[in-house]
């Protein structure tokens, strides 16, 4: 990992200023040359042909040289393209067919049909979707040590042949003939002698394409990056992992061309929407991607070390390797909506949709959507796992309110008419039935038919008819009738709807908003002013329970479904016709059709099914207690994978997170990684965050960016005195305003929550590339620019401030701009104390 990242670094980092990182690429740049890591013999005849570089073609590229490179990448794509659409043809053909033909034929052709036509639509789907790269990378290869081919049609051995190298002689190094060329891209692709044309990047065989380091470069000679638009191959940019080697393709010294693709991909400019990384995953985030999937994959890593990106190609990655094993769903939480929007299309871009529901927190409960915040005291309470107790005691005690709004209480008598006698229960009676309903712990909405039972009892003891009879079968023939005659009266279901009435979620919640009842429910367990917090914040639902939801109240009623039980619904009806889902036909429409589709689809799915095959969680250091015991729910015989960073934690408990996420995740065995590279923030900006780091965790090791900019972030202090939230507003437009000239893409303006209102209108009229954020709503995002807007207000917001005010500093790829307010104390050069030395 090292040494390829020095390869790359080497090549793109121009600093205008040196800075650490500069230094350091410097240093790599000449360990790099000392290498002959780009010297090969190749690349010294592709700079000769081209003019004589002596640094080799890789320096300028050479332009003769990357002309004739593409030229010959594009016959390739060409040829992909012409068979591609020879299977287009075949599978419109076989679907006209089979729409001719219905069901006619054997079961086994007619499986062996409908097979070929699904694969065919994947294809087209994917096509369809538009990929600006479909072909994006290539190996050349070494022979390799067995001879043996794998299922795609490479060879399968990741060693090279003993003689696969020939010693140098006299004149040279060693020589080697490049025995094996594979093109790497979004799918498969074979030619009609299957032999491939195209592997599919979480292929086996294209695993080197990741893997393969200068240190350990297997039989991988060179890796070439692909950069296509359309049918059109743009760019092309290479690696040369085995410098010392002067190494020949049929024939002819092999050229190296280009600046790598990881820089050019680190320095383009952010959109609103995050890109895959397949052409450029780098080999410690590859572990990751392809480990096995028997347990929980537990990934830590610092900010922008790539543990979303991971993530969402691990999700592709596991259903390419057992789709019928994750044809249950894969689920990936994510902690706000904003960051479900940035992410939603890197799956899609890797022909991966459907099978993925990617869920805000706060959206797992079908029908409860979060859009409010809560106070981070209030969020401390709700969040926490003593709420279990609390809300089993609220599911029992709102038995005993009234039914709903403007409802009087439960009925405290029970007047009915026997066998043309009145028979009546009174309050008492009534309270020792309810009671030994409830014996038990089960959900509440299930015990019903047992209160209706034992109520019926008690009519039938007291009416006395059952003494009037000896024989036990005219006894049991007697209740019968009674029973029947009673639980049909309207008298008697009308009672039991009010005494034992079907609670819901949101009605238990909203009921918990008077602070008396609450404190009943919550004795021994909330404090005092806890109660009257949570009471004060549940008062927003109203009294039937459908105002505005946060984030923590969901998870809040996703508990009480659980402890309420849902009575049995009538099945759903399925809507899909056997027959698509056999062929695949949906899959043959347009990208455009898809796209507005998906998320219809995917919600759908969502209701569907309750518990997923694998549970990818996204952030994880900042699920509360009752968040993990959610999530838990949904993937009880899941495999997990589990990514997030404890510096970066908005949740002031660890300790109690800790267990819950242990309980969620079970005994099963856990697998972890550590990402240790920053693909996000340039090496000034990254210092600026340790120092908060160093605050916030002492002694924690932030990961070590992977590039320079040489531009040093920005101090800009709001002028002092009165109306300093004026002065504060009109600096931080300013600022905004500068920023954007100076970048392409986005910039982000990260405020305390309380600002967030007030930013946006700072902000109006700058146009959509400028996007006002509370502190909270950065996280896992990111912009080529932000503007940091008085950190001591971040960091004082809560118990976990400084490790949100971290979060905040660690969003930019290029640049980081820090308006200090009133209370950050900024020194002469307006740095605040907080980010001082
Ligand atoms: N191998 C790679 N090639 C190209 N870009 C990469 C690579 N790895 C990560 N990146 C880029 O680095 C940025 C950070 O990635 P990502 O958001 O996944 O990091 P993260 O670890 O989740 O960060 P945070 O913890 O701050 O949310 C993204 O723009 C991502 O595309």
């Amino acid at each position: 990992m090292a040494a390829h990242n020095a390869t790359h670094a080497s090549r793109e980092a121009r600093p205008d200023r040196p800075g650490p990182a500069a230094e350091r690429d410097a240093a790599q740049r000449d360990a790099v040359n000392q290498d002959g890591v780009n010297q090969g013999a190749g690349n010294r005849d592709a700079g000769n042909q081209d003019g004589g570089n002596q640094d080799g073609a890789h320096q300028d590229g050479g332009d003769g040289v990357r002309e004739r490179e593409i030229r010959g990448e594009q016959a390739h794509l060409d040829r992909v393209y012409r068979r591609l659409e020879e299977k287009i043809h075949e599978a419109e053909f076989l679907m006209d067919d089979a729409a001719k033909r219905g069901q006619v034929g054997t079961p086994g052709a007619l499986a062996e049909r409908d097979a070929q036509v699904f694969r065919a639509g994947v294809h087209l789907n994917r096509l369809n979707s538009e990929f600006e790269d479909f072909l994006f990378g290539r190996i050349d290869l070494l022979l390799g040590k067995d001879g043996e081919r794998g299922p795609d049609g490479a060879y399968t051995s990741v060693e090279p042949a003993d003689d696969a190298i020939q010693p140098g002689g006299e004149d040279g190094g060693d020589r080697a003939e490049i025995a094996e060329t594979l093109h790497i891209g979004r799918i498969g692709v074979l030619d009609a002698d299957y032999a491939p044309l195209v592997i599919d990047w979480r292929a086996p065989a294209a695993a080197p394409f990741y893997r393969s380091t200068p240190v350990a470069p297997g039989r991988v000679v060179r890796r070439r990056v692909i950069r296509s638009k359309g049918r059109r191959v743009i760019g092309v940019e290479d690696d040369l992992l085995r410098p010392e080697l002067t190494a020949t393709l049929d024939g002819a010294d092999l050229p190296v061309v280009g600046d790598g693709a990881l820089m050019a991909a680190l320095g383009q400019a952010r959109g609103h929407t995050m890109r895959d990384i397949v052409a450029s995953i780098q080999a410690e985030q590859d572990l990751v991607i392809r480990a096995p999937a028997a347990s929980v994959t537990e990934v830590e890593g610092g900010p922008g070390t790539g543990k979303t990106a991971v993530a969402l190609h691990r999700a592709a990655y596991l259903l390419y390797q057992d789709r019928r094993r994750y044809a249950g769903g894969i689920l990936v939480v994510s902690p706000t909506p904003l960051l479900v929007a940035y992410t939603e299309g890197v799956l899609p871009s890797l022909g991966e949709e459907g099978q993925v529901a990617i869920r805000a927190v706060g959206s797992l409960v079908d029908g409860a959507e979060a859009t409010a915040y809560d106070e981070p005291a209030v969020a401390r309470v709700k969040g926490s796992a003593r709420m279990t107790r609390v809300l089993r005691k609220a599911a029992r005690g709102a038995l005993e309110l009234p039914a709903g709004p403007g409802r009087a209480g439960p009925p405290e008598r029970l007047r009915v008419v026997a066998f043309g006698a009145r028979v009546e229960l009174d309050a008492d009676e009534l309270r020792r039935i309810r009671q030994a309903a409830l014996g038990g712990t089960a959900p509440v909405n299930l015990l019903r038919p047992r209160a209706r039972r034992l109520l019926l009892d008690a009519l039938w003891a007291k009416s006395g008819a059952g003494r009037r009879y000896t024989d036990p079968e005219l006894a049991a023939e007697a209740r019968e009738g009674f029973d029947e005659d009673i639980s049909t009266e309207d008298d008697f279901l009308g009672f039991l709807d009010a005494w034992w009435p079907e609670l819901t979620p949101r009605s238990v919640l909203a009921a918990m908003a008077d602070e008396k009842r609450l404190g009943r429910w919550s004795r021994r367990v909330l404090t005092q002013r806890e109660v009257r917090q949570l009471a004060r914040s549940l008062a927003r639902l109203g009294e039937d329970g459908r105002g505005p939801l946060s984030v923590h109240d969901v998870a809040l009623l996703d508990e009480l479904h659980t402890v309420l039980g849902a009575p049995a619904r009538p099945a759903r009806p399925r809507e899909a016709d056997p027959l698509d889902q056999l062929t695949g036909l949906e899959e043959l429409t347009t990208f455009a059709d898809r796209t507005a589709r998906r998320r219809g689809r995917a919600d759908r799915a969502e209701q569907e099914r309750a518990d997923y095959a694998h549970v990818i969680v996204d952030e994880a250091q900042d699920l509360t207690p009752m968040q993990w015991r959610m999530i838990g729910r949904r993937g009880r015989h899941a495999t997990w994978t589990v990514v997030g960073d404890p510096a970066q934690s908005s949740w002031s408990d660890p300790e109690e997170a800790a267990e819950a996420r242990a309980e969620a995740l079970g005994s099963r065995p856990r697998r972890r990684f550590t990402l240790t590279v920053n693909y996000r923030n340039p090496a000034e900006i990254a210092e600026v965050a340790a120092k908060v780091l160093a605050l916030a965790m002492p002694g924690a090791q932030a990961p070590e960016a992977v590039r320079s900019t040489g531009l040093a972030p920005r101090f800009a202090p709001a002028a002092d005195g009165d109306g300093a939230d004026g002065a504060l507003a009109a600096r931080v437009r300013e600022e905004a305003r500068r920023l954007l000239d100076e970048v392409d893409g986005t910039v982000g303006v990260v405020v305390a929550m309380r600002r967030r209102a007030a930013a946006r209108r700072w902000l109006e009229g700058l146009g959509d590339r400028v996007v006002a954020l509370g502190s909270l709503e950065a996280k896992g995002l990111e912009y080529d620019a932000t503007v940091v807007v008085s950190p001591a207000e971040i960091a004082d917001e809560s118990p976990a401030g400084l490790r949100v005010l971290y979060v905040a500093l660690t969003r930019a790829t290029q640049r980081l701009t820090v308006v200090p307010g009133e209370r950050d104390d900024p020194d002469e050069h307006g740095v605040p104390d907080l980010l001082r030395d």
